[in-house]
């Protein structure tokens, strides 16, 4: 197991970098601390890949230094790192049975026949594997094939990191949820650092203690689930975590405390502009959007133009000034005013963005 530390990091593909665009993965700084289940969550083209590439040695930053403990591996390669990884297709040998898949690795490295045995059988109950262990692995299904390619990184004792790059692709949609908690079950039990590629928010959240969002080659937030729900940093994290995402809505300026849109005053809890930005924007997720009560004063008059059913609540999608959309998530038992609609802002989750990132908070910075 080990800290990995990625210094001052960036990846052009490009032999001349000279523009923004020209680098795949822009100025990366995080320290992933040993033993924690981390994500990487984004959607495709954001270099999630590349850094998993450069983390396990098979591309060279062009800037930067990746540290194992500290010690420097930048120039490594990859069989130095003790790095398993878990692809989308499962990597294993089809006409070997499960016992003999789960104990190669150990054999390769010349370990004795009574410890790769306890080992491989301790593995396989982790991973329910025991009744299967005589069977050729040609027979299991796409699951059972890729717990035994993660099996195979739990058995060594050398490894640094385990990295799963999208590892729920070709299990049946029926059997990922089960997949998805036995990799978290089996974090928590092993306590090895783990690192999860997926552009799946369920899959990063349900895994992760952290999730490093990305967003065309830049870390745009590294949070708890939570906070990437409650403090999105950016109006990337906003929509692409939730569901349905943040509202985003266009900001006029600002009067004293509060922001201006569609000409109403709406409380925000960040009001201070700090350097003039040329896209001010108000950011709320529609679970902090609720229905004005009748003799309530105040909020923003809108059209309710579609409600939608989504089992313990309802999404109503609204129109300010017959533009602007804002969508409310609303319980099954509050009603929905069929005219003088109007919607207050939670104002502790109501929040002003410029050019993008939230006032306030640094670009890229953990929350
Ligand atoms: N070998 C390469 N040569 C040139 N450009 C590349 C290469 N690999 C990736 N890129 C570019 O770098 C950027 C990041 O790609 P990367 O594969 O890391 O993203 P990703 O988030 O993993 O996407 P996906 O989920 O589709 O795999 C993209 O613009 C991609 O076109």
């Amino acid at each position: 197991m080990a800290t990995i530390t990625l210094s001052a990091l960036r990846h052009s593909y490009e032999p001349d970098p000279s523009r923004d665009e020209d680098w795949a993965l822009k100025r990366l700084d995080v320290a992933w601390q040993d033993g924690g289940a981390y994500a990487l969550l984004g959607p495709s083209g954001c270099g999630k890949t590349t850094l998993l590439n450069i983390i396990s040695g098979l591309v060279r930053p062009t800037e930067g230094r990746v540290l194992f403990d500290g010690r420097d591996v930048t120039d490594r390669p990859p069989d130095q790192r003790h790095i398993a990884q878990v692809f989308q297709f499962p990597v294993i040998y089809d006409t070997m049975t499960v016992r003999q898949n789960l104990a190669f690795p150990l054999r390769n490295r010349g370990v004795d026949a009574a410890t790769i045995r306890d080992r491989v059988e301790e593995i396989a109950a982790m991973l329910e594997l025991t009744d299967r262990l005589d069977r050729r692995a040609k027979g299991l299904t796409a699951d059972g094939k890729q717990k035994i390619s993660l099996g195979r990184g739990l058995v060594r004792d050398d490894v640094n990191v385990i990295m799963f790059d999208e590892p729920l692709t070709v299990i049946d949609p029926h059997l990922k949820w089960q997949l998805r908690s036995k990799l978290k079950e089996l974090h928590q039990r092993v306590g090895r650092t783990m690192i999860y590629v997926t552009h799946d928010q369920t899959e990063a959240l349900t895994f992760a203690d952290q999730v490093v969002v990305m967003n065309m080659g830049q870390v745009v937030q590294v949070g708890t689930p939570v906070d990437l729900f409650e403090r999105p940093r950016h109006t990337f994290v906003g929509h692409f975590i939730g569901s349905p995402g943040m509202n985003v809505l266009p900001c006029e300026g600002l009067d004293g405390r509060h922001a201006l849109v569609g000409g109403h005053a709406v409380a925000v809890a960040n009001p201070d502009p700090g350097a003039p930005a040329r896209h001010m924007e108000v950011g709320v997720r529609p679970e902090f959007v609720a229905f004005a009560e009748p003799g309530e004063a105040g909020g923003l008059p809108v059209a309710v133009t579609r409600v939608r059913d989504a089992g313990r609540y309802r999404i109503a999608d609204t129109r300010l000034n017959g533009t602007v959309p804002i969508t409310v998530l609303v319980d099954e038992d509050t009603p929905i005013p069929a005219e003088d609609a109007r919607l207050v802002f939670h104002p502790d989750h109501t929040r002003l963005y410029a050019d993008g990132w939230m006032v306030g908070a640094q670009p890229g910075g953990a929350a």
